[in-house]
C-alpha cells in the first residue's frame, strides 16, 4: 500500500508559537549526562535563539538527542520492514529537496537514523527543528515500532517477502 506523504500541507504549516519557558532548558546529548547538567545548544547566527531553544526542548522530550558538540539533532526510527525504512528515507529526501535543507541519514535493515544541523551559518536553526518535526510526522504515518520489535538480520523466514 502506497505510503501517504502529507508533504505539501505539512511543510508549509506555520509554526504555532510555543510558550517561552522561563526555566533554563536542560538538554541531553547522545552521551548520557546527569539530568541537572544544563547544556547550551549552539544556535546558528541570525536565529531567534529563545524560539529555537523552545522548539529543541519539545523535540528532546520526543526522543531527539543533541550530539556531544550540541550542534546537531539526531534520532533513530525503528521499523518492521526495510520497505518502511526506505519509505521514510524517501519522505525525508523529498522534504529536504523542497525545503532546501538536507540531513545526514543512515539506513539499516530495520532502522533509519537522521541527523539535522545547519552548515551555513553553522549551528542549529529553525530549519532543523522544522525538519525534525516533519520527520516525526512522516515516521508516524509510516508506522514505527519499538526497537525490540524492529526487523533484525538473521536466518530468512521460510516465506521471505
Ligand atoms: C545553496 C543552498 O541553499 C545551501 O547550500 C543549503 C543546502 N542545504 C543545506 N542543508 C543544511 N543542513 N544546511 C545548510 O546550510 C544547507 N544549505
Amino acid at each position: 500500500m502506497a505510503t501517504r506523504v502529507a508533504w505539501p500541507l505539512r511543510l508549509n504549516r506555520s509554526l504555532t508559537p510555543l510558550l517561552q519557558s522561563r526555566q533554563r532548558h536542560a538538554f541531553t546529548t547522545t552521551k548520557q549526562i546527569s539530568n541537572d547538567a544544563i547544556m547550551q545548544p549552539k544556535i546558528s547566527e541570525g536565529q531567534d535563539e529563545s524560539k529555537v531553544k523552545a522548539e529543541l526542548k519539545v523535540l528532546l522530550e520526543n526522543g531527539w538527542k543533541l550530539n556531544e558538540e550540541q550542534i546537531q539533532l539526531e534520532k533513530t526510527y525503528h521499523f518492521k520492514t526495510y520497505t518502511k525504512v526506505l519509505d521514510l528515507h524517501t519522505c525525508i529526501g523529498v522534504g529536504s529537496k523542497s525545503k532546501n535543507h538536507h540531513s545526514k541519514m543512515i539506513t539499516e535493515f530495520g532502522s533509519l537514523t537522521v541527523h539535522w544541523t545547519t552548515h551555513k551559518p553553522n549551528g542549529l536553526s529553525s530549519n532543523d527543528t522544522f525538519m525534525a518535526r516533519y520527520c516525526d510526522d512522516q515516521a508516524k504515518l509510516i508506522g514505527t515500532v519499538d526497537q525490540s520489535e524492529a526487523q533484525k538480520c538473521g536466518p530468512p523466514p521460510s516465506s521471505q517477502i
